[in-house]
């Protein structure tokens, strides 16, 4: 399969996603060797603004301007990270996700300057995040702790914490890795102690749908394990059509004997309730087990849960 000679690739301009676009690079160097890439990047409303992101139509404020640069033929191929696209609405008309890249840590990690670890925080400690999700499991599991808002891109809130306006952070795993910090993380959450978002760790190629050049190109970069999860997982937010501001939490996984399986969570903002549920796929298809853990927490009351936190 030949790939077109030059692929620009659109992606926000963070240290984070200027690395995203290198492993993508990387990996498509050694797939095509003789294409040539580019790289676009753009800033995004969620990098300019750092206030509430509920304020600026908060979904899709990390990736408008990424979409709008592929669209308007800019660029050739975006690299989003799964997480940050609204999966509540279908992707922008006229583009496809063309490849799920292979998995990275689903895990958040505790960032603590001395390097204690959750249970061992002080009562008052101050941990910086803006992510409702965090924010509610931390107030079910450790309510004596006090979150405040923090946002920026991953090196800026790591910069923001050496300067004390935190005692600590919870950032993803994946996040610090790929931009060359895993070194700050003092503990790594268990997903039963911080259940991830969905999405966690996953990159997406997106591409114009008329592009089937470059979709073919690409698309040989893709993990059949991660896009069955990455199915599941869009598919469950898509049918509970949740907000910026509630918080829910789940992972599809794919165990050894191929077995796929989807758990996932609603709270409310002050983490008192949570609704559980957790389905193996069986016979099902990704998609449709998304949709039947969705339907399962609708039945416990996640409408209502959802629909009474402000947004
Ligand atoms: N909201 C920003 C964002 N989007 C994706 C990641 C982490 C990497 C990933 O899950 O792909 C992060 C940083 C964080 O939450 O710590």
């Amino acid at each position: 399969m030949s790939a077109p000679e030059l692929i620009r690739i659109v992606s926000r301009d963070s240290p984070m996603a200027l690395a995203q676009v290198e492993r993508v690079r990387a990996e498509l160097a050694a797939l095509h060797p003789g294409a040539r890439t580019e790289v676009v990047p753009v800033k995004t409303t969620g990098d300019k603004w750092l206030g509430d992101l509920s304020q600026v139509e908060g979904k899709g404020a990390f990736t408008k301007e990424v979409d709008a640069a592929l669209l308007s033929g800019e660029a050739d191929l975006a690299v989003h990270c799964v997480k940050d696209v609204p999966a509540d609405r279908p992707l922008p008309a006229g583009t496809v996700f063309a490849a799920f890249l292979e998995r990275d840590d689903v895990r958040d990690a505790l960032v603590h300057p001395d390097g204690l670890t959750l249970d061992g925080l002080p009562a008052g400690t101050r941990v910086g995040t803006s992510s409702v999700r965090r924010v509610a499991q931390l107030a079910a599991t450790h309510p004596h702790l006090r979150c405040v808002p923090f946002r920026g891109n991953a090196n800026r809130r790591l910069a923001k914490l050496a300067a004390g306006e935190a005692d600590a952070l919870l950032l993803a795993v994946s996040g610090l890795e790929r931009i060359g910090r895993p070194d700050v993380i003092s503990e790594v959450l268990s997903p039963e102690t911080m259940m991830p978002p969905i999405g966690a760790g996953i990159l997406a190629l997106q591409c114009r749908k008329d592009d089937t050049a470059l979709i073919d190109a690409v698309s040989g970069l893709g993990h059949p394990r991660t896009h069955q999860e990455a199915t599941a997982e869009r598919m469950f937010l898509h049918v509970l059509q949740g907000h910026c501001n509630s918080p829910i939490a789940g992972y599809a996984r794919v165990d050894r004997s191929g077995e796929l399986s989807l758990r996932a969570c609603v709270f409310t903002s002050d983490g008192k309730t949570r609704l559980n549920a957790h389905e193996w796929a069986g016979r099902l298809d990704p998609a449709t087990l998304g949709t039947s853990v969705a339907v399962a927490l609708l039945r416990q009351g996640a409408r209502e849960i959802i629909d009474g936190i402000a947004h």
